[in-house]
């Protein structure tokens, strides 16, 4: 491991901060024959996504282990476009409506569950929602038991950074799931009560992927698990936080929850609400970079030539800390979205090119849903708020663990 390597790994967020304003928006992360580069200019991460299609995505080191070596995150060619064509539709569009009732009775039972008087970890809670929700979506059905596990696993792994980094480090790796959680994922995927679940067009060993082995199987359900509730639950949790801290924005965002009886699914009516998960996209994107990008033939980027082989990783928090992009980047300022039409420069918490999020659509319903309801029902206080610090849980980056909210009230 390298200085760049060591720093990332032991205080990533304040070494990123130093580098955002560099000039040329690229840092050297490992040399040798085939290096790794985060960049973030705007026009590399255009040109990089405009060619997504013909680079090659080799995967992540840390993240690899567990989503296993047949995740669709890390397919390439036909295999990939197949899993995008068959996963993509039902994520967006009118097909999303689908979920409305499902989101709404999950996120109303844990709301239910918050009394006057009680506090919680608000990262655990939006994690344990989101996970609710992306369940039944994926397979069709939420078995406490199980996700309770999949929970246990990745917080063994990814819940304190020490330990994290000890496992790569030290153990060559990070805790892989086991044979039995497995088996396990891969039934309750084959026997989900919802026939039209995610994974369902997975399981007919027709269409462009024809029969999926169980291995393959469970690395997109795991995939699909992992991408759909780490990253929701993150941007969730830190909306609630600035809305709890920030009383002006709070009651702009009741009073256009006032003038609706819609449940926040539609971001037209609630575009203060909208304008505030952007910026809580923004300042605290949940996934820090995109995934890896490698050149297959030699390049020249800001006057250096870089070598067939070399890995680029686009780095969104670099992008969205960027005062040429973002003037006072570290302010939280959901302003620069409101009656924005179109993306700024430099804004891409949901990646981009071939590899665009596949959840985009979805995780921003969630984020309006959840947050309209918990507003609508309760009052919040936080009662920690110099704990609204972010940390790494692997590549998300959510709130701290500490960070608590207390009910002040309920409006039920
Ligand atoms: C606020 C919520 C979310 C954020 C910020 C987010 C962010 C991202 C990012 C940055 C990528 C990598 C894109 C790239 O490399 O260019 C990604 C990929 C992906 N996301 Fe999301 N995501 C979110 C929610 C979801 C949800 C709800 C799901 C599914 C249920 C999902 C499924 C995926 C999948 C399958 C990929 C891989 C796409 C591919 O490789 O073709 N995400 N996401």
């Amino acid at each position: 491991m390298n200085r760049v390597e060591l720093a990332l790994a032991v205080a990533p967020l304040p070494f990123l901060d130093a580098h955002a304003d560099d000039p040329a928006a690229m840092l050297d992360v490992r040399g040798g024959p085939a290096p790794k580069i985060l960049v973030w200019h705007h026009e590399t991460l255009a040109s990089l996504f405009r060619q997504d299609s013909r680079l090659r995505h080799p995967g992540s080191r840390s993240l690899g282990p567990l989503l296993g070596p047949k995740s669709m995150l890390w397919a390439d060619g036909a295999r990939h476009a197949a899993y995008r064509k068959l996963l993509g539709p039902p994520l967006r569009g009118r097909r999303l409506e689908t979920y409305h009732s499902l989101i709404t009775q999950a996120t109303a039972s844990a709301i239910d569950s918050l009394g006057t008087g009680a506090v919680f970890g608000l990262a655990a809670w939006t994690r344990r929602l989101a996970l609710d929700i992306v369940a039944r979506i994926v397979l069709g059905d939420a078995d406490p038991v199980l996700l309770r596990d999949v929970t246990v696993w990745l917080d063994r792994t990814l819940g304190s950074r020490h330990r994290t980094l000890a496992y790569r480090l030290l153990r060559g790796g990070l805790p892989v799931s086991g044979a039995e959680l497995d088996a396990r994922l891969v039934a309750a995927a084959k026997s989900g009560r919802e026939p039209r679940s995610l994974v369902s067009p997975l399981l007919t060993g027709n269409g462009p992927l024809g029969p999926v082995p169980d291995d393959e199987l469970r690395d997109q359900v795991v995939s699909l698990l992992f991408a759909g509730h780490e990253t929701t639950a993150s941007a969730t949790a830190w909306t609630l936080y600035w809305l709890t801290t920030r009383p002006d924005l709070r009651d702009a965002v009741l009073s256009e929850l006032e003038a609706t009886t819609g449940d926040g699914s539609d971001p037209a009516e609630v575009p203060v609400l909208q304008a505030v998960i952007a910026e809580a996209l923004r300042l605290h994107p949940p996934v820090e970079v995109a995934g890896n990008r490698a050149l297959p033939e030699a390049v020249d980027l800001h006057g250096r030539t870089l070598p067939a082989g070399t890995v680029l990783t686009p780095a969104i928090y670099l992008a969205h800390h960027r005062s040429e992009y973002f003037p006072s980047p570290h302010a939280f300022d959901p302003g620069r979205f409101l009656g924005r039409r179109g993306v700024p420069e430099g804004y891409l918490p949901f990646g981009g090119g071939t590899r665009f999020c596949l959840g985009s659509q979805l995780g921003q319903l969630e984020i309006r849903m959840i947050t309209a309801a918990v507003l609508r029902r309760r009052v919040l206080r936080c009662v920690n708020p110099r704990a609204g610090v972010a940390k790494l849980r692997g590549h998300a980056m959510a709130p701290s663990a500490r960070l608590r909210l207390e009910v002040v009230a309920c409006r039920d």
